[in-house]
């Protein structure tokens, strides 16, 4: 939001890209290089997920397979990283400059390149296009990540934090991942965290379907009280 949003009226109008209550019907797929030559009245937003894969095994029990990197956003919901991409700006430079602001994200060592891009889709209601990427980086790299996010300029505006996602369940098949996905998403970042989870092979199809069932059945099974 930091650059593209100079003033007021920028900010109200990027600000109603963000309201919740998308539905999986609002997004179609497009290709991503048939999305660059769409007219001027689509915006583009691009979102990247920075992950690294693990052999660990948590308190001699849970499989950690992989820290994946999600942000909670200013406004309490969760999301990757990145963010609107400016008028006559490509996407993929687009990315790197949100990545740099919202997370210090160093671009010429770890920046994103198109072979990182997994997929675009377009909101049909709101004319927003949104891409998302996927990027690995070693266990190493990734502690690094995660110490720079607090020096970067947009920690504590837009960025309440960085936080990696469970990936396994626990005995009660709701903690850890399924709980995980309990939380309220921006956009289609719920979906694009399962499709990323299932590119990157971090999971399998079988194991990212059981949690989505049993984070389903928590939902519903528990309006919220005061
Ligand atoms: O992680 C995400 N995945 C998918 N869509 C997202 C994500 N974060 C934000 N969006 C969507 O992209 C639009 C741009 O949001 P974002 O807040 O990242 O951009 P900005 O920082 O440039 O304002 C939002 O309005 C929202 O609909």
């Amino acid at each position: 939001m930091a650059s593209s949003c100079v003033n007021s009226e920028d900010c109200l109008e990027n600000e109603e890209y963000a309201q919740l209550g998308d539905d999986d019907s609002d997004f179609v797929d497009l290709e991503y290089e048939k999305s660059k030559s769409l007219s001027e009245e689509y915006i583009h937003a691009c979102h990247g997920m920075i992950f690294s894969r693990s052999e660990k095994i948590l308190w001699n029990t849970f499989k950690l397979r992989g820290c994946v990197l999600m942000q909670m956003r200013f406004d309490g919901v969760l999301g990757f990283p990145g963010g609107l991409v400016e008028k006559g700006e490509d996407p993929l430079i687009g990315l790197n400059r949100e990545m740099e602001e919202e997370i210090g994200l160093e671009v010429n060592k770890h920046g994103f390149t198109d072979a990182d891009h997994m997929h675009t889709v377009l909101n049909k209601r709101k004319r927003l296009v949104l891409h998302f990427f996927t990027k690995e980086v070693s266990e190493e790299e990734f502690l690094v990540l995660e110490k720079n996010h607090l020096k970067a300029e947009e920690y504590g505006i837009e960025v309440m934090g960085i936080i990696r996602v469970p990936l396994f369940t626990m005995s009660d098949g709701l903690r850890g991942l399924p709980a995980f996905l309990s939380n309220q998403f921006i956009g289609n970042a719920r979906n694009q965290l399962l499709a990323g989870l299932k590119h990157t092979q971090l999971l399998k199809r079988e194991e990212i379907e059981k949690a989505l069932e049993s984070s389903n059945k928590h939902l519903a099974q528990s309006p919220r009280k005061l």
